[in-house]
């Protein structure tokens, strides 16, 4: 060691100790992420002497970034995060090596073999997707893993170790705040509902990846789904359409707002119209205001329902604080005097400013505009992004125009960014102490000091910032850490789903033994590739299954006497003869052991256990023909709608809706599960 490293790592040498100082410098430690808490970690941990660093990150450098990720400056933004976060980082310590990715870690390169080639793994993630995956990888390579998070003041920091402590997924978590869709679609009755409605889904039906609903209609109408329904979802895909085609391709000859006045009239006349028409729905509440694009414009508009006024903002926007005089005023600035609403708030920043109807109406024609003429240069869809200023300025504008159809009161774009971009602001110290409590716990890993381990939470509480928590062992239901292990390495093009599953059965040919053939069903994520009385993909090829490198076979017993086995799909090694076989087969072959019972009947297992393993898991997403089959046989018809919502949506639209969080609610008087918040 030469003398300006013993000078350097002399601190470091004399806290860790001689021999863990040397081990740390053969580490090898995955840091994914490197935005707020990953700037921090990966300064700490090349200070404190992890020598071999490879750190990823799939984004690039965003202005907002760098009031807190001080390894960026101005001139890296719109460069690679991992990339510049890795240079600035080198020169604290020129011992260390750091490999820089820039990717997605779900990409199938970072298979189960590449997690095996770490001692361990950091997250300093933001998204629960992404933690997810990079936990079931730990697993999978039995690798520890030191996961992380902050929000606002508060932050934690888990240690994971197969076997030994709870596995992220061990315990369910909450579900993002949730949304009846008749709520959403229908009556919405607070500003966030309105702006859901824009984000999630005005917007992505305008402009996103909103497919011709055509095919799926055709599809359900063949399985004999109710008619009536059928005519109803063809007649508002075709009125979308038009708008949709108007802001894809705005005829030339017309004035420039056109295509924005299409979709205006649509949806905040047309559609209120139509929702006015079903009378039931109004008895207990009141009813919306159809708007009108050219007397807005004009001036001429009058709004017969009062808006309610609310603090902050608006009471500014609706001039009260000026003359006090409270619906008066509301009534005439909605109308749309959008000067008195402007100087009333110069004190403000422009983005806290308020709208009126006048300037919302302008915002909404300005912002469709932009994202037209996008849509006609060179992007094919565009999707809501809150640093996007024109996806920010039409979900501000549209969410706004609808509150005020409803009686709602309005959000300035600086609040519709905050909720529509579920920005929690960030605070640099949260990140570093948690930074900080990170490196202690991956110390305490490799240390193997398991008594040692704590889970870490900083509060708001001035008294007592930190608490921590003995680790809990993993939950015996859990649908992650519980799984059984294994990997095969084959070429997907040639190995079938048959070989791979009886080979890692111990069933058939070649096999020592011939283990008796057990029920088992097998799924790819959520995808159901076979049951024991349909065996028909067992002949096709992995690839034409679309089970590749980085994907998990999960082979699931159909008496649920056994552990799941997770077969982790990896490729043959490169000096595997051309000729040979197309699979190898791990040695020995898993033994699942057996499962742990269910508890009883009134403490259901975790929602997320259930979601991995059940056999009988909702399947939702169809990709090929045998899965059309299976879909059929097994999910149980969706129920009429009730009259409700005017139109159900098709099974894509439910799906996305879904995944924003949204609960798809055939009837109003369907009852939300206990993990499910209503915001009322
Ligand atoms: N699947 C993924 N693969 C690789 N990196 C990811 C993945 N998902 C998220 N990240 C990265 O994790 C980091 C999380 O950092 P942070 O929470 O500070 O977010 P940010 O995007 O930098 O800031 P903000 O969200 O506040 O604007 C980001 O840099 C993000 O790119
Ligand atoms: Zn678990």
């Amino acid at each position: 060691m030469s003398d300006e490293q013993d000078r350097r790592g002399a601190h470091a040498r004399a806290i860790l100790g001689p021999e863990m100082y040397d081990r740390l410098s053969k580490t090898r430690v995955l840091l994914v992420g490197a935005g707020g808490i990953g700037c921090e970690l990966l300064k700490n941990i090349v200070l404190t002497g992890f020598g071999d660093i490879t750190l990823l990150d799939l984004d690039t450098i965003d202005l907002s970034n760098l009031n807190r990720q001080f390894l960026f400056r101005k001139k890296d933004v719109k460069h690679s995060k991992a990339m510049v976060a890795a240079r600035t980082a080198a020169s604290f310590n020129p011992n260390v090596h750091i490999t820089p990715i820039h990717a997605n870690i779900k990409e199938p390169q970072f298979d189960v073999a590449w997690f095996r080639g770490f001692n361990i793994v950091l997250n300093a993630l933001d998204n629960l997707d992404a933690r997810r995956h990079v936990n079931k990888m730990c697993m999978a390579a039995n690798v520890p893993l030191v996961e992380s998070g902050t929000a606002g003041y508060l932050g934690q920091v888990q240690p994971i170790l197969k076997d030994r402590s709870e596995c992220f997924d061990c315990v369910p978590k909450p579900t993002p705040k949730t949304f009846p869709v008749c709520t959403i679609r229908s009556t919405p009755s607070q500003p966030i509902h309105c702006i859901v409605w824009a984000k999630s889904y005005l917007l992505p039906q305008l402009i996103g990846e909103d497919e011709d609903a055509g095919d799926e209609l055709d599809e359900a109408e063949r399985q004999g789904e109710n008619a009536q329904e059928i005519a109803a979802l063809r007649k508002e895909a075709l009125a979308f359409k038009i708008v949709r085609d108007a802001v894809h391709r705005p005829s030339k000859d017309e004035e420039s707002s056109s295509a924005a006045k299409l979709v205006f009239q649509k949806v905040f006349h047309s559609d209120i119209l139509n929702l006015l028409s079903m009378t039931d729905m109004w008895r207990s509440r009141a009813p919306p205001t159809p708007l009108d694009f050219d007397s807005i414009r004009d001036g001429s508009f009058v709004l017969q329902q009062k808006v309610p006024v609310e603090n902050g903002t608006r009471r500014r926007q609706n001039g009260d604080a000026q003359n006090g005089n409270g619906s008066a005023s509301t009534e005439k600035l909605l109308n749309g005097d959008s000067s008195s609403a402007a100087s009333t708030s110069s004190a403000g920043l422009k983005d806290q400013r308020a709208l009126s109807l006048q300037d919302n109406l302008e915002l909404f024609i300005s912002s469709t505009e932009r994202l037209s003429a996008r849509l006609q240069a060179e992007e094919e869809t565009i999707s809501f992004d809150k640093d996007d200023d024109d996806t920010l300025d039409f979900v501000t504008a549209a969410s706004n125009l609808r509150s005020i159809a409803y009686g709602i009161p309005g959000k300035s774009r600086w609040e519709v960014k905050e909720m529509a971009g579920n920005i929690i602001p960030a605070i640099a110290t949260t990140n570093a102490i948690i930074a900080g409590l990170i490196v202690l716990q991956a110390l305490h890993l490799l240390r193997k000091a398991y008594n040692s381990l704590r889970n870490v939470h900083v509060q708001f509480k001035p008294s007592m910032p930190l608490s921590t928590i003995n680790m809990c062992p993993p939950n015996p239901y859990c649908g992650v850490c519980r799984d059984t292990y294994t990997e095969v390495l084959c070429d997907p093009a040639r190995a079938t789903l048959g070989e791979v599953v009886e080979g890692i059965l111990g069933i058939g040919e070649g096999v020592d033994g011939v283990a008796e053939k057990r029920d088992v069903s097998v799924f790819e994520d959520k995808r159901m590739l076979s049951d024991p009385d349909w065996e028909d993909n067992f002949e096709r090829t992995l690839k034409s299954l679309n089970v590749t490198r980085g994907k998990f076979l999960s082979i699931v017993d159909d008496e649920g006497e056994l552990a799941t086995i997770q077969v982790a799909i990896d490729i043959l090694p490169p000096d595997h003869p051309a000729d040979g076989p197309a699979l190898i087969l791990p040695s020995p072959l898993p033994q699942p052991p057996k499962k742990a019972k269910p508890p009883p009947a009134s403490s259901t297992p975790p929602r997320t256990a259930l979601k991995r393993s059940a056999p009988d898991d909702d399947v939702v997403e169809v990709e090929s023909p045998k899965r059309a089959r299976m879909d059929r046989e097994s999910t149980p018809k969706r129920p009429r709608t009730n009259g409700f919502v005017a139109v159900p949506f098709t099974p894509s639209k439910r799906r996305r809706l879904e995944e924003d969080g949204l609960i798809i609610m055939d009837s109003a008087n369907e009852k939300l599960d206990d993990d499910e918040v209503e915001i009322l």
